[in-house]
């Protein structure tokens, strides 16, 4: 669908590739002379969250490429925590990048979506840069009961609202919020329990060139684990004007703009000189 105002104004032309596993993933393109900018939204959104977050229109140049996962949006439905395994994500973009048959990407992610975009950079060499939007590349412990209460909770006929209550709590901005309620329930409880195959594990950098940066709130309380990143991986921190993640959400254009000028800067992408 040729939805401008999805992609801030310039054309979008719909695609569609296949999982590994067959699983139909659709999404937009929207020129640009730049770079080509793959974006990965988290658990409980949809890639409409780029136009109306207003990231899209901070990066003008960039050739966008914006993807539904699996189970959200107008890409195929899963229904098992299984088929919802960060593998399983990783495998969705990767098959976006072969779709569009490049030899270079840079991937955004947000929440979640940049744990999954850390991990597609650590095992595939297209990706020349991987930003990760309040999330980081070590391991966590997943709390069992907390994301199987949260899954329940979720995929009940009050998922929604329980949502949109968390969301609205923690400061969250209206584009998140919004985002909740587009989810199909029953993915959004396959999705949470989906976090149990293989979300709790570290990244590792997918090549010594590639540049990885995390992004968080200057007030975040856990800032251990960026760190971490910044020693370990050699990532980059850019931190946001903001006390919390989740409040981070309402800069994510401010990261966007960052982003548009690490792209020019690196002066690869085909027509910049
Ligand atoms: C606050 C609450 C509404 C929120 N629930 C969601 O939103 C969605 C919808 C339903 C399930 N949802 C998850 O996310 C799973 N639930 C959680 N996940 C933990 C977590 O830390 N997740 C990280 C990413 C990550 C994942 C796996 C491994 C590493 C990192 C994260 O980024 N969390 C922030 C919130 C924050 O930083 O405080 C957000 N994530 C959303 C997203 O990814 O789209 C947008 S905000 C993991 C460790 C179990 C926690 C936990 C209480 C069960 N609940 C949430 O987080």
């Amino acid at each position: 669908m040729r939805d401008s105002d999805e992609t801030g104004g310039g054309p979008a032309v719909p695609f569609e590739f296949f999982s590994r596993d067959g699983t139909p993933l659709r999404g937009f393109s929207r020129p640009g002379p730049g770079e080509a900018l793959v974006l990965v939204h988290g658990v409980a959104m949809d890639r409409r969250i780029w136009a109306e977050s207003g990231f899209l229109d901070t990066v003008p140049d960039a050739r966008v490429i914006a993807l539904d996962l699996r189970g959200r949006g107008e890409s195929g439905r899963v229904g098992t925590a299984e088929g919802h395994a960060v593998d399983r994500y990783v495998e969705d973009v990767r098959a976006v990048l072969d779709g569009f048959g490049l030899a270079r990407y840079s991937l955004f992610g947000t929440y979640f979506g940049g744990r999954i975009a850390l991990r597609v950079a650590g095992v595939d060499a297209r990706v020349a840069r991987a930003f990760s939007f309040c999330a980081h590349a070590e391991r966590v412990e997943i709390p069992d009961e907390a994301v199987e209460e949260e899954a329940v909770a979720v995929e009940g006929p009050g998922g929604h609202t329980y949502l949109r209550e968390h969301f609205t709590g923690r400061g969250a901005p209206p584009w998140m919020i919004d985002a909740c309620s587009r989810v199909d329930p029953a993915e959004l409880g396959a999705a949470t329990r989906g976090l149990r195959y293989g979300s709790e594990q570290q990244t590792e950098r997918g090549r010594p060139d590639q540049e990885l940066v995390l992004i968080t709130a200057e007030g975040d309380p856990d800032m251990a684990p960026f760190h971490a990143g910044e020693r370990r991986l050699g990532a980059r921190l850019w931190l946001l004007p903001a006390p919390t993640r989740v409040r981070a959400a309402a800069h994510l254009a401010d990261a966007g703009h960052r982003v548009a000028k690490t792209l020019a800067a690196g002066g690869t992408g085909p027509g910049v000189v």
